[in-house]
């Protein structure tokens, strides 16, 4: 997918009275904008508000565009806006590549082909091979590195990382945030990254928007 930016264009968000965010900024392709801020100030919520699952207990207003297509206007489905969490979240009762398979647009039609992408995924995180195993004999960093796979092959237009390294101990956190922002600006994927570490943020490289403080 040719990727063309993200842009918040006078996101606010409140909780009741409580003003929690007031975002303007334009995410180039491959690029990451890095949330910082106190537990509770409302990342998570500017990531739902991208996503389009918002609790219905927030007002917002503002747009999301990606390129000149306005996501807001679109339910969850249709954003293709990938996430990444701090648990992997994989299915336990598919295989590896199963997770992956599921995740494959419609669009890609045929079995060799969907299981040729789902294989390259794999490989392109030092996983090849590993397409029959169970999610559950897999080690965390695997684990993690199945999901990012799992989001790449989606084909997202953008992607959200909610604190997606921090259940990882010092080396693999390194590894894997090294990996993650490689994989973006190889695609050209624009990313929000939320994240309470700030040699997460520095090694993001882009700009960094300390909310609630
Ligand atoms: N569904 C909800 N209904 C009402 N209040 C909510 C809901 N979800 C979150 N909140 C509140 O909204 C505020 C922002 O929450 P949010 O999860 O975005 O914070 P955060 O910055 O991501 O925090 P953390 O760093 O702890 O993950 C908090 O005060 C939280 O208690």
């Amino acid at each position: 997918m040719d990727h063309q930016g993200l842009r918040l264009d006078g996101v606010t968000i409140a909780l009741g009275p409580r003003a929690l965010i007031a975002i303007s900024h334009t995410v180039a392709p491959g690029e990451v904008l890095t949330i910082m801020g106190p537990s509770g100030s409302g990342k998570s919520t500017l990531l739902a508000y991208v996503g389009g699952f918002l609790d219905k207990a927030f007002t917002a207003s503002g747009r999301v565009l990606a390129g000149e297509l306005d996501l807001t206007a679109l339910p969850p489905q249709e954003r293709h806006v990938g996430i990444l969490f701090q648990d992997p979240l994989l299915f336990p009762h598919m295989s590896v590549a199963g997770n992956l398979l599921f995740a494959i647009p419609q669009a890609v039609q045929g079995r060799a082909a969907r299981e040729s992408l789902a294989e390259s995924a794999l490989a392109g995180v030092d996983l090849a091979g590993l397409g029959a195993r169970d999610p559950d004999t897999l080690s965390g960093g695997q684990k993690a590195r199945v999901a990012l796979a799992r989001v790449l092959v989606s084909a997202p237009r953008a992607l959200l990382l909610d604190e997606p390294f921090s259940k990882l101990d010092a080396d693999l956190r390194h590894q894997m945030r090294e990996l993650v922002f490689a994989k973006a600006r190889a695609s050209g994927l624009p990313v929000i990254l939320v994240t309470h570490d700030e040699a997460d943020a520095a090694a993001a490289g882009g700009t960094i928007v300390r909310i609630g403080a």
